[in-house]
This record gives C-alpha cells, sequence and structure tokens, in this order.
C-alpha cells in the first residue's frame, strides 16, 4: 500500500486556553484520492482535525500536540502555514472571514494570481468555475454584498480552482439552497475525479453528502474517533443515532416501519433498496392514512403590498412586487434560491431597510413606526447570533432589550427569569455567554428577542450548522411557541424542516414570490421545485420506490411518530 496522504499517529491536542485536551489519541490514516466524511456531535472536534490539515494548529491557534500529525509528508509540528497551504485548500465554516479579493472574481482568482498564471488562463479557470456554479453574473460584486449562500458558493470556487492535493470542506453545504447543494456534492466528485485529489468533508447534513462518492465516514465523539467505516457498513449500526448524527430519513422510516436493516445488502441510496414484498408489506402496514387539516379560521397580522427593494440599479434580479397576508398562529416556511431575497425581505419587514410599497401590521402602517416601535411587535433573530449578542453574561442580554425600553428592575428580572426557564436557559442564569455552544447562543438570542413578547418572530436559518440535538431542541422550542399562539416565519433551506414544522410555504426564486402553499404542494410541484432550487426529501423517493400510493401519508406518518418520539422524551 502508499504511504498515506495523511496521517494521525496516536495524536492528541490541547489548545492553549483549555484545560483539557480537544483531540485525544487518534490514529487515522487517509490514502491519496479517498474522500472521507467527518461527522460527530457540535463540539466533538471536527474542526479541530481540520485545522490541524490546513496548518492553523499548531501555527496560528496555538496548544500542545503529542503524538504525530502528517499531512502530504510533512509533520504540522515542523511545518509552517505558508508549506502547509501548496497542500490544503480550504472551505471555512464561516465564510465571511475568507474573502480577500474586492470583488468576486478577484476573490475566486485569489490563489492563481498566486501561483502566477497568466492572465487569460485565470480569466478562463474563473468563468469555467462561475459557470459551473452559477456565480458568472456576480463576478463584479463586493464579496460582502452576497447572500449568505452565495458567499458559501464564492468561497468555494476558490477552493475548487485551487488545485491542491487535499481539498478541505468544513460544512460546505450549510446555507446552501438544496438543489445548489446537490450541484456541490456532484462538483466535489468531479473535481476529484479530475484531479486525483484526497478530499475531506465535514458536515452535519450527512444523507446529502451521501447523494455523492464517500469511501469512508469517520465518526468522532469527545475528541475521539469512534468508528471508521463504509457508509454502508456504519448505516447498518446504531452508531449514527448513537453519536447523535441525523440518519438519512429513509433509513430511518425503514427502522420505523421494523424493517430489518441487516436485510438489505446496499442502505446508500434509495434506488439500491431491494424492492420486496416483505419491505413493502412492512411500510404499508406502519403507514397511518390522514384525514384532511381543518381550515382554520383565518385572523390576518402582517400584509405586504408590492413590497420590493432594490439595493443598487445595476441589481439583475431586485426583490418585486410581493402580495402577502401572514395570518395569526401561521408557522411560515420562507424558502428558495440562494439570492433570491429572502433576507431582504425580512430587513424590509423589520425597517432595516427601505421598500416599495406597504407593509402592514394589522392594518397599521408601519411607514410611520421607527425601528423601536416595530421591534415590540416583531422579533428578527439573525443567522449568526454573534452578530446579536452585545453582553458579556447571559442575564444582561436578554434583558437589554427591557432595560433600553425604562422597563422597572424587578418586572425585568421577573420577565428574564421566566423566558430563560422556556427557552431551558434558566440553569445558565448566572453563566457568561462565553462558555456557551453555538447552540446555546442562539437560544440566548431567541429569548432575547422572546423577552419582548412580540406577537410575530422571524427566524433567519436558525438551524445552518448546528447538529441534530440541537436542531431538534430549536425546533421543538419553536413548535411549543407556535402551540401557544405565536406566529413564526422561519427561513430555511431544509426541506424536512419545511414538511415537519410549518404549516404554510413561501417559495422565493429570482426576487420573485413565486408560490403561497403548503409545504406538501410545493414539493409536488415539478415546476416551482425546479424554479426555487428546491429538492424533494428521501421520503417522497421512499414511497415512489415502493409504489406507496399517497407519498403524503408516509410523510406524515413518519412527522407524527417524531413528535411522538419528542413528546415522550
Ligand atoms: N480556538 C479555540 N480555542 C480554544 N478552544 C477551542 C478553539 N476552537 C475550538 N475549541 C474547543 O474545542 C472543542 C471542539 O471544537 P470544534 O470546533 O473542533 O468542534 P466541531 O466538532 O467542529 O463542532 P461544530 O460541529 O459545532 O462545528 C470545543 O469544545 C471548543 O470549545
Ligand atoms: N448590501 C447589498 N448590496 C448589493 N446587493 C446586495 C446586498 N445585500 C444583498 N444583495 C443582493 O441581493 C440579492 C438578495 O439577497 P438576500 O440576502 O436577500 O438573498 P437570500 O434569498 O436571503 O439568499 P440566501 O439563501 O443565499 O441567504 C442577492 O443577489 C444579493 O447578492
Amino acid at each position: 500500500m502508499d504511504t498515506p496522504i495523511i496521517q494521525f499517529k496516536d495524536f492528541s491536542f490541547k489548545y492553549n486556553s483549555q484545560s483539557a485536551p480537544t483531540l485525544k489519541h487518534l490514529n487515522l490514516q487517509i490514502q491519496k484520492g479517498e474522500k472521507i466524511l467527518l461527522a460527530g456531535p457540535s463540539g466533538s472536534g471536527k474542526s479541530t482535525i481540520g485545522r490541524c490539515l490546513n496548518g492553523l494548529i499548531p501555527n496560528v491557534d496555538h496548544g500542545e500536540i503529542a503524538g504525530t500529525c502528517l499531512v502530504n509528508g510533512k509533520d504540522i509540528a515542523k511545518t509552517s502555514l505558508f508549506a502547509l497551504s501548496f497542500s490544503t485548500s480550504t472551505i471555512l465554516q464561516d465564510s465571511d472571514s475568507q474573502f480577500i479579493g474586492m470583488t468576486v472574481g478577484e476573490d475566486i482568482a485569489f490563489s492563481l494570481e498566486n501561483d502566477q498564471t497568466p492572465r487569460a488562463q485565470m480569466h478562463a479557470v474563473v468563468d469555467k468555475w462561475a459557470k459551473e456554479l452559477g456565480l458568472s453574473e456576480l463576478l463584479k460584486q463586493a464579496p460582502q454584498t452576497l447572500s449568505g449562500g452565495q458567499k458559501q458558493l464564492v468561497a468555494l470556487a476558490g477552493v475548487l480552482v485551487d488545485e491542491s492535493p487535499i481539498l478541505l470542506f468544513d460544512e460546505p453545504l450549510a446555507n446552501l439552497d438544496p438543489a445548489s447543494g446537490l450541484k456541490t456534492i456532484k462538483l466535489i466528485d468531479q473535481i476529484q475525479a479530475e484531479l486525483h485529489a484526497t478530499v475531506i468533508i465535514i458536515e452535519h447534513r450527512i444523507e446529502e453528502v451521501l447523494a455523492g462518492r464517500v469511501d469512508r465516514i469517520v465518526l468522532i465523539d469527545d475528541g475521539q474517533i469512534i468508528a471508521d467505516q463504509t457508509p454502508n457498513e456504519l448505516l447498518h449500526t446504531d452508531l449514527l443515532e448513537k453519536d447523535g448524527v441525523r440518519l438519512p430519513l429513509y433509513v430511518k422510516a425503514l427502522k420505523k416501519a421494523h424493517v430489518d436493516l441487516q436485510d438489505i445488502p446496499l442502505l446508500t441510496q434509495v434506488a439500491s433498496l431491494p424492492t420486496t414484498n416483505a419491505i413493502s408489506t412492512k411500510l404499508t402496514h406502519w403507514i397511518q392514512p390522514q384525514s384532511a387539516e381543518e381550515q382554520r379560521k383565518t385572523i390576518p397580522l402582517l400584509t405586504l403590498k408590492q413590497v420590493g427593494h432594490r439595493y443598487d440599479k445595476h441589481q439583475r434580479y431586485p426583490l418585486e412586487d410581493v402580495n402577502v397576508t401572514i395570518n395569526q398562529g401561521d408557522f411560515v416556511s420562507i424558502v428558495g434560491q440562494n439570492g433570491a431575497g429572502k433576507t431582504t425581505l425580512c430587513r424590509i419587514i423589520c425597517g432595516f431597510i427601505a421598500n416599495e410599497g406597504q407593509v402592514l401590521f394589522k392594518d397599521q402602517d408601519l411607514a410611520q413606526q421607527t425601528i423601536k416601535e416595530r421591534a415590540e411587535k416583531i422579533g428578527y433573530v439573525m443567522q449568526d447570533p454573534n452578530q446579536m449578542i452585545s453582553q458579556k453574561m447571559i442575564f444582561d442580554e436578554v434583558a437589554l432589550g427591557l432595560r433600553l425600553r425604562n422597563v422597572p428592575e424587578t418586572e425585568i428580572k421577573e420577565r428574564v427569569l421566566k423566558t430563560l426557564k422556556i427557552c431551558g436557559l434558566y440553569p445558565f442564569r448566572n453563566w457568561p455567554i462565553s462558555a456557551l455552544s453555538f447552540g446555546q447562543k442562539k437560544r440566548v438570542t431567541i429569548a432575547s428577542i422572546l423577552v419582548l413578547a412580540p406577537e410575530l418572530i422571524i427566524l433567519d436559518e436558525p438551524t445552518a450548522g448546528q447538529d441534530w440535538k440541537t436542531y431538534s431542541e430549536i425546533m421543538n422550542f419553536l413548535r411549543q411557541l407556535n402551540q401557544q399562539g405565536k406566529t413564526i416565519m422561519i427561513i430555511t433551506h431544509d426541506m424536512h424542516l419545511m414538511m415537519e414544522y410549518t404549516n404554510r410555504s413561501l417559495a422565493f426564486a429570482k426576487g420573485k414570490l413565486i408560490a403561497d402553499t403548503t409545504p406538501l404542494e410545493l414539493l409536488t410541484n415539478p415546476d416551482l421545485v425546479a424554479q426555487a432550487s428546491l429538492r424533494k426529501t428521501s421520503l417522497f423517493e421512499l414511497a415512489q420506490h415502493y409504489q406507496i400510493p399517497n407519498s403524503a401519508d408516509l410523510i406524515a406518518t413518519y412527522v407524527n411518530s417524531e413528535m411522538e418520539r419528542d413528546h415522550h422524551e
């Protein structure tokens, strides 16, 4: 066997600011040309492993190393960041911190420029990848002004043009719309085949990654490797679920229907499942026919009339002519193509940017009101909690809005503590925010909005990049709030989240609202799915594969069984 391109030998690493090691006695060998998926719960050490491969450890993030880590023949403890940069190209979790160029084009070209590639060749390469990733129209735009998903695609293009022997992707799918996510996975396969590159992907969304080739899944828990197997072997065990990793939906559905997974030779794709009578019968027995949902009485809360916004005159698809009424008690998902205008719409509703048209809240025109007055009625939870948090202590962060409104301290104390209890943060009430995980910080930002008791809460991708446990905690908490009467709007790229939790979907494409319907109708309309860059979940594929007449019944049975489980936990 050839010498592995990556070798960890009894490797441990302790960050200087931590008292205990984050990585513990790792032994891992990766051969040239392999594709490895690193999975595991939040905080288990996946990104820390990534930082060893690209030289950030120990060159930028200092700490103590024991054992050895060899990357492309170099010992990371003795190699500069610069020398390792030729071996490993990285797309970081936080793509914002990665931009160097003034324009998207410059940014994608950066590594080529560094390698002194001739200009004509550089332009050809940049154009090719920009076209593949749908970025051609954005080449002159400043990276900072891109939408979340567009930023992710630019970072990806930068890595793909680089042609390094090792490509490291840290959560490449977190902000991508479902169609772009699938395209990205296919592109990674394509470039790997062309360059014989070694690919490491860190991702919570393993079902999406398995749409491409994966040689091994390395499962991490608490800084240790607890499994290193092929996806098929691992899907036949309980290890993924035990480690808090979300199973592919179709695998979970088969388990719920009591199908014995050991009888299925290949579990990695729906298409490879055997179409035996035994499995069809078990699925049919499990599925409960659903009765039609009762129509609720609707009371309008927020009405948008011909709403739009144009950032500048060159913008190809500005947000235009949005007409919609959100009713009290709705749980709305806002979905669609990266860059379609979803965040822009939410910024308009909150009054952060000017708009064309009219925004009415309970028949009152919001244009007459200040941002502060709007914030009494409408709470907005941004995608990145770090952009919202300004205080050191959890209590103070949640109390801030009330203090700004001169609410008496005794009332503040009462309201903050009550909200912390609702959000499951009461045990941490005296903690500094710096000691919380990302998911917990996210809940602090939800608490700081909730304490102001707004009638409408808008959340921008609250589950992006979260592990399965945090995802479930956040979503079940929002469901409870909705059941208590709060109206919730949530931007998401997670199609199953949309199906499981929301009762109404607004789909956007190229600056236009193209559908306002139920999640099921949206995903069963092929035209809308294509236009809004969406994707059916694997539960639809499973229903089709076993010729289940009504895929809606299968999905509803699945969702109900999850709700029952949550209820018992
Ligand atoms: N720069 C740092 N300094 C000190 N400690 C750190 C640093 N970065 C990470 N850690 C600690 O190391 C642990 C593992 O973090 P890491 O980012 O590797 O986890 P992860 O598995 O990638 O999680 P996620 O899925 O949330 O991204 C965490 O508990 C964190 O507190
Ligand atoms: N400050 C800005 N200046 C210029 N253009 C901008 C600015 N902010 C956003 N845009 C552009 O407006 C369009 C809509 O962006 P928006 O953030 O609303 O998209 P989105 O639907 O939320 O996308 P994503 O799913 O990727 O988060 C994008 O094409 C984006 O590049």
